[in-house]
């Protein structure tokens, strides 16, 4: 079972059976192997938040199966799903949806605890992990108090904060000027190697992927 993740003949296609149906993917195999890196590129409207939905277990494919550390997520029902998603997977987005109201290091112990870690267990891996991207001077502060680049390395831990084996993101660094996308990358790709870590990272930046150890490609269907 080297395979983090494993799509398997997926399809989608939206407003199935309704007067203007959209098929977004069609056949799509697609592996992730344990402590790989993939990039996946893709022209606007190609699919990849449908692709990276289906990954995450927040959607289902209408056609062919979506394998998990080796098990079959395909058809199972909410309560499954929304455990392995809790469990196995970390999620970052172009912007870092952190809670306002909270610290970055609140905001990185909080889904540990829902998880069932102990506050002293999770505050010392939020601390941790803060030091990884060397913000551990900005623990205290909300998120409006950090610059856009610091809010996505509070972002990152977040998504390690349950140590998932693999790692979901969707223009990780999309959101930033090129210069602080490139430093913040590093970072990102930094604690990923640390942390033995597989990640499917959707991009439309042609350097970033070339650093990655292969690059997709998602062509659209139509
Ligand atoms: N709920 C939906 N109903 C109908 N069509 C949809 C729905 N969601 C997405 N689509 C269509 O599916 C296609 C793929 O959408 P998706 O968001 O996966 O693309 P994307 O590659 O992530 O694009 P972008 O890079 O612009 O975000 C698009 O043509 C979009 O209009």
């Amino acid at each position: 079972m080297n395979d983090v993740l494993r799509l398997e003949a997926v399809g989608k296609t939206y407003g199935k059976g309704g007067p203007a149906p959209v098929e977004v993917l069609r056949g799509l195999d697609l592996t992730v192997a344990r402590g790989e890196v993939v990039a996946l590129v893709a022209p606007s409207g190609a699919g990849k938040s449908t692709l990276l939905h289906i990954a995450g277990l927040l959607d289902t494919p209408d056609a062919g199966r979506v394998i998990l550390n080796g098990r079959d997520m395909t058809g199972l029902p909410d309560k499954p799903r929304t455990e392995a998603r809790r469990r196995e997977l970390g999620f970052v987005y172009q912007f870092h949806h952190l809670l306002p109201e909270f610290s970055a290091a609140e905001n990185i112990v909080l889904p540990q605890l829902a998880n069932g870690i102990s506050q002293r267990d999770a505050a010392a891996r939020a601390a941790d992990l803060l030091g990884r991207v060397g913000l551990s001077h900005r623990a205290d502060h909300r998120p409006a108090q950090l610059s856009g680049g610091e809010q996505q390395r509070v972002a990152f831990c977040r998504a390690l904060a349950n140590a998932p084996s693999l790692l979901l993101a969707d223009e990780p660094t999309g959101n930033l000027d090129p210069e602080t996308s490139d430093r913040v990358f590093d970072m990102l790709m930094a604690l990923v190697r640390d942390t033995g870590l597989s990640a499917l990272i959707a991009t439309h930046n042609h350097g970033l992927a070339a650093r990655m150890d292969r690059v997709i490609g998602l062509n659209a269907v139509a």
